[in-house]
């Protein structure tokens, strides 16, 4: 069986090892001639970064770059970045990296032709509604990560810098116009990335499932998405070069946040202000929380769970797929606990509120409240 593809489900995504050739190709698809790349600090100086810029350079594309850009990035770089794009008269953005620097570059370029400031687009009601959408500049995105799926969504998670809190900017123009998904490029991520990254994939199929809401096309990719990582994530993590089982990996992130339409819940609730407030890793932290989620929601997912289970080829229904959980967690090296994962003296108080507020809130089986939630981040130090 070949792994290359051309995709068009939800946007055009050219699948394959090697086809970061493709990227000029890829800029004159989406319309653009004077691309800035965006990347997060840590990929600014990876050779897969600088075989990029070389690409853009030999077809005449120049080789600008940005990547002033934190993990879990915050409103503070995309303003630098929307300054540096307005600035160079660039016409749309490579946003290149894991969910950082792919959110960045697709907020960058959102906010390029936009007057009102960013918190005005989060993700309430119909808000997306005030942007220009002449104002909204292409994107190309190339994943190099597998996990957030970012690539094929319409929404960046920036941290506020003031209220510590992620918010979701939101408008379905900043879906990239097209994606590159390279599986060579994520060769070179470190293990706990590999294993964080392919857990939050995983942490996405599973709260799309649970989610209450309709959308059996979602449930159906999110089975499938939560298959691939079971049994793909194991090979990736035990030898990074597995090409089979990075393209694999990198489809299970698209195909998680494509289900993710439908939904998220307690999973991401709870990780999103630990992530905007200890700056943990957001795909592990999602892997130390889905334990007692899933036991938190037991009562509303324990038959949908069963068929999971036998479509995974799971012994024991709903208690034997919470046990394959903590067997692949144990296997990845997720901390069992939040402390462990580094977080010391946790605000309760802003933990809850925050969580309460967070929009994956709304999609979770069970009604998070005040109380149980605290009872869950206690449960989880
Ligand atoms: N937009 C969405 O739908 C969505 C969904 C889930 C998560 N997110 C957001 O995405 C962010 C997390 O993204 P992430 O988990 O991909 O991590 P990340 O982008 O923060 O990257 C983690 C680390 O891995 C490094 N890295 C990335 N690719 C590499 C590679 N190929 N080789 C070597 N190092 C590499 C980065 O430099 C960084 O240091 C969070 O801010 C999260 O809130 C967004
Ligand atoms: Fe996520």
């Amino acid at each position: 069986m070949t792994l290359t593809a051309n995709w068009s489900y939800p946007n055009p995504i050219r699948f394959g090892a090697g086809r970061i050739a493709e990227i000029a190709d890829a800029c004159a698809a989406a319309g653009i001639k004077k691309p800035l790349l965006v990347t997060d600090k840590g990929l600014a100086e990876n050779e897969i970064t600088h075989r990029t810029l070389s690409l853009m350079e030999e077809a005449g594309l120049g080789r600008a770059l940005f990547a002033d850009v934190d993990p879990n990035p915050t409103d503070k770089n995309a303003e630098a970045g929307v300054h540096v794009y307005r600035d160079g008269g660039y016409d749309g953005v490579i946003a290149f990296g894991g969910g950082s620097g792919l959110d960045l570059g697709k907020v960058i370029a959102f906010m390029a032709g936009q007057t009102r400031p960013i918190w005005d687009f989060e993700d309430i009601g119909d808000w997306w509604t005030r942007a220009d959408p002449d104002g909204i500049a292409p994107v190309v995105a190339v994943p190099t990560t597998a996990g957030t799926g970012s690539e094929v969504g319409r929404a960046s998670v920036i941290t506020n810098s003031e209220s510590h809190e992620k918010k979701i900017i939101f408008h379905p123009k900043m879906l990239p116009a097209v994606v590159i998904a390279d599986p060579e490029l994520t060769v070179g991520m470190p293990k706990f990335i590999t294993a964080g990254t392919g857990l939050d994939a995983f942490a996405h199929c599973v709260e799309a499932y649970s989610s209450p809401h309709y959308h059996p096309m979602s449930q159906g990719i999110a089975l499938e998405g939560m298959r691939l990582v079971k049994e793909y994530l194991p090979r990736a993590y035990a030898d990074g070069t597995d090409i089979e089982a990075r393209a694999n990996m990198m489809s299970a992130a698209a195909m998680g946040a494509t289900a993710f339409q439908k939904g998220l819940g307690a999973i991401h609730a709870l990780s999103h202000p630990i992530g905007a407030m200890h700056h943990t890793h957001h795909g592990t932290t999602n892997a130390v929380c889905m334990p007692a989620v899933l036991q938190f929601n037991a009562s509303e997912i324990r038959g949908r769970f069963g068929s999971v289970a036998a479509y995974l080829s799971i012994d024991g229904g709903f208690d034997g797929f919470c046990s394959y959980v903590d067997e692949l967690n144990a296997a990845m090296n997720i901390p069992k606990t939040l402390t462990d994962l580094g977080v010391t003296d946790p605000d309760m108080d802003s933990l809850v509120d925050a969580a309460l507020r967070d929009p994956s809130t709304g999609g979770n089986p069970v009604e998070m409240t005040a109380e149980n939630t605290r009872a869950l981040f206690e449960a989880l130090m």
